[in-house]
């Protein structure tokens, strides 16, 4: 029995209910808490008053742009106190699946990144070796030697065993090729995550999955992707936490992610908020990726709560 979404906005008894049933919040960030860098009205408040009544929440990005440190920063110049163990974002997932589950091993245990400083930053925090990234060396056009040395592999990296794509904001076509011949050669193929699109500036750009899904074409495969849906980010922070998956409620923008992450999880609900990617046609569509269990139109709405 497919039971209708609850709509909160309005409504302060559901909403206090609503609150009541959980102890921890899991936060998506854009899209819920801001578009890009504009925080939406109301959100510090939000969170200050479920942290009053007790509530735990643990923020969980799949922007693979930033670390965790740096969206610590983030948070705080927004105005947002948070401590940098209740952050998980797609590049510490991808960065803990490579150094303790997949284990590379020498000679093949180096990672090709198409993608940011964050990424970059938690594979180091593991001491994954890996090229590319922000290396300013491929931010230009091909040249005769690169379609030379990238065919007869005199120009690639013998030491890369695995291309982990993310957000990428300096795409093109010489990373494509450069990581198209290792995936050839056998590289693991990971995804941060495979986002279709980004919300930012209260508009939608290219998201992380643009940069994967040239290479899953080249290919005919899918990444392994370690960001939300994916259940190793929510077995990481159960461990973490020690959740009761029943008493915790994810909130997000985005149905194929956000709320498919939090019904997988098994966890208590899962909250829709409208600022972002999805709207209520959405999950009322008959191929809905999800059906969230509440959704309100912002996030802010929740301060209808008694204090
Ligand atoms: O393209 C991406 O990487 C995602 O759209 C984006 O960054 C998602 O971030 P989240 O909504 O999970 O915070
Ligand atoms: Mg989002």
């Amino acid at each position: 029995m497919i039971l209708q979404p609850k709509y909160l906005t309005g409504d302060p008894a559901a909403i206090n209910d609503f609150i009541d049933r959980f102890d921890v919040f899991l936060f998506d960030c854009d899209g819920v808490l801001w578009s890009g860098d504009h925080l939406f009205e109301g959100v510090v408040e939000t969170l200050e008053l479920l942290r009053s009544k007790g509530k735990k929440t643990i923020f969980v990005t799949n922007n693979s742009s930033k670390s965790r440190p740096q969206y610590q920063e983030k948070f705080t110049a927004l105005g947002i106190p948070s401590h940098v163990d209740e952050i998980f974002g797609s590049s510490y997932s991808a960065a803990i699946y490579i150094s303790r589950i997949l284990k590379l091993e020498p000679p093949k245990n180096k990672v090709f990144v198409l993608g940011e400083v964050g990424i970059e930053n938690e594979l180091r925090g593991e001491n994954v070796p890996f090229v590319g990234g922000t290396d300013p060396a491929y931010r230009r056009d091909m040249t005769p030697e690169d379609w030379t040395g990238l065919a007869d592999g005199s120009l690639l990296d013998p030491e890369v065993g695995c291309v982990l794509t993310g957000l990428d904001l300096h795409i093109n076509y010489l990373k494509l090729a450069h990581a198209y011949q290792y995936l050839r050669r056998g590289a693991v193929f990971l995804a941060t995550n495979t986002d279709a699109t980004f919300p930012a500036n209260h508009s939608f750009f290219p998201g992380a999955g643009s940069m994967s899904t040239p290479l899953a074409n080249m290919m005919g495969t899918k990444p392994v992707a370690l960001g939300k849906p994916s259940q190793a980010m929510m077995d990481a922070i159960e461990g973490k936490f020690q959740l009761d998956r029943a008493r915790t409620c994810m909130v997000g923008d985005r149905l194929d992610t956000d709320i498919k992450f939090g019904i997988e999880g098994r966890l208590g609900g899962t909250l829709a908020v409208q600022t972002g990617v999805n709207k209520k046609s959405d999950w009322e569509a008959e191929d809905a990726a999800a059906v969230p269990a509440y959704f309100v139109d912002k996030l802010s709405d929740l301060r209808a709560a008694a204090e």
